[in-house]
């Protein structure tokens, strides 16, 4: 008896997984956001081969998190990770204004994937704590995220410290639970 009733139990409680794919120029810091969200603290990083995947808790939601490095992202293995994703993020890195219009053409041409036609965009405006970097504003415009028919949020952060981690998953939760 007391078995059934934790399996019923086990059913309302147990988180379904969210699948977010994380995308990005290389070098933008997503293996250094995914491992300080993780683990909490900041990984030596190489540029990644492949992918990472590691499960995040947050507020409630187990999210899945696919951290799919620059090299891999080439057109015919898009697809391949965008099916079933119910959260995109997007790491700028907010020091290299050289490569601003290269993260502008490779983010948009993502999100014109039908795939993704539904999905909340997350970008973090990263690297903060560096000098001179675009703000949040410029990342915005630069981006053309006016244009864009996901919902989306620009969030600082400096995956180093961690800060604006906390903040952008709150925004994707929100969006996840909307639905
Ligand atoms: N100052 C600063 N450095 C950062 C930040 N985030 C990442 N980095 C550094 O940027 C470099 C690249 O970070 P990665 O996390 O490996 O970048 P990536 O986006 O995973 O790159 P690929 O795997 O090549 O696609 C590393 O030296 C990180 O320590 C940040 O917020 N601030
Ligand atoms: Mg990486």
């Amino acid at each position: 008896m007391g078995a059934i009733i934790s399996q019923i139990l086990s059913i309302f409680t147990s988180k379904n997984p969210v699948r977010i794919i994380m995308v990005g120029l290389d070098g933008a810091g997503k293996t250094t956001l995914l491992y300080k969200l993780k683990l909490g603290n900041v990984v030596t990083t190489i540029p990644t081969i492949g992918f990472n995947v590691e499960t995040v808790e947050h507020r409630n939601i187990s999210f899945t998190v696919w951290d799919i490095g620059y090299h891999h992202m080439t057109k015919p293995l898009w697809r391949h990770y965008y099916a079933n994703t119910q959260g995109f993020i997007y790491v700028v890195d907010s020091s290299d204004s050289e490569r601003i219009k290269e993260a502008t053409e490779t983010l948009l041409m993502q999100l014109e994937e039908d795939e993704l036609r539904d999905v909340p965009v997350l970008v973090f405006a990263n690297k903060q704590d560096l000098p001179r970097v675009m703000s949040v504003d410029d990342i915005t415009e630069a981006l053309s995220l006016s244009g864009v028919r996901q919902p989306w949020f620009v969030q600082s952060s400096c995956a180093v410290s961690g800060a604006g981690l906390v903040e952008g998953l709150d925004w994707l939760s929100d969006q996840i639970l909307k639905k």
